[in-house]
């Protein structure tokens, strides 16, 4: 089984189900705020962190959220992923433009202060190649994304992406579709079972929205790697509370 060992993915060992890992965003606006969310994370289960730095006020002080994601990282001992996610894909208005993002990517990694990062791959291959090469020397897993908050794109589509993100060298791909009917979770459920056996790294996916939440408690009997739950807010349509996932994975794990 390989293991990524930033974020400590697995990928899909044949037909097997994956269990999958739970992580939870931490959305707080200043310090204060992502404190109070971690701290009442602290009795539950949670595998990995994710910090949404698009709703952190001072996104240009580089090194306040340096000194943030070490905190973070040395109060709760858990993989933290680092995410500034685009408005396009469901991501807060911030006023930095794509240069600024990359600059604040570059010292974020050259600090080792996280164990992850998420590039959407809707990024320019440029700048995706050369924060990968960054990544890859510090020991820090590239997620390669792809979110649609409207609809469920076609099944070789979602494939197609999926693709890209390997083709680029990413550690782990990721998709998040939004269906507007249950075919739609089934098309991405399917797209997951087939594709996770099939690529050299974990895959992770989901379906946002009512319909959708089944997709983040059995994702991992398709093959998904990772589990978003709520913390204090929900990052995403459909999240589910992080105690409420845990019980069901641990149903599910137990019993498979
Ligand atoms: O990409 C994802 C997945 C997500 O959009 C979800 O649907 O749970 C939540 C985001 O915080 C995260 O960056």
């Amino acid at each position: 089984m390989n293991m990524s060992m930033g974020l400590q993915l697995h990928t899909r060992k044949g037909d097997e189900a994956v269990h999958p890992k739970i992580c939870v965003p931490l959305m707080g606006k200043n310090r204060e705020a992502l404190q109070d969310e971690w701290k009442q994370l602290r009795k539950k289960t949670v595998d990995l962190l994710e910090w949404r730095v698009d709703y952190f006020e001072k996104n240009r002080d580089v090194d306040l959220i340096i000194d943030i994601a070490e905190e973070i990282h040395r109060e709760t001992t858990r993989p933290l992923l680092f995410t500034k996610r685009s408005e396009a894909e469901g991501g807060q208005a911030v006023s930095l433009n794509e240069d600024e993002v990359v600059q604040l990517y570059e010292a974020v990694i050259a600090s080792a202060a996280v164990h992850g990062i998420d590039i959407e791959l809707r990024q320019s291959e440029k700048n995706t190649q050369h924060l990968i090469e960054q990544a890859r020397n510090q020991e820090i897993d590239v997620i390669l994304s792809h979110h649609n908050f409207t609809e469920t794109p076609p099944a070789q589509r979602l494939e197609e992406k999926i693709r890209e993100a390997v083709d680029l060298g990413a550690d782990v791909a990721k998709i998040a579709v939004m269906p507007q009917s249950k075919t739609d979770v089934l098309t991405l459920l399917q797209v997951t079972e087939k594709m996770s056996r099939t690529i050299p790294i974990p895959l992770i996916s989901m379906a946002m929205g009512v319909n959708g939440m089944i997709s983040r408690l059995a994702g991992g009997v398709f093959g998904s790697a990772l589990t978003f739950a709520s913390g204090a807010q929900a990052s995403a349509p459909g999240q589910i509370p992080v105690a409420d996932v845990e019980q069901v994975l641990r149903i599910l794990n137990r019993n498979m």
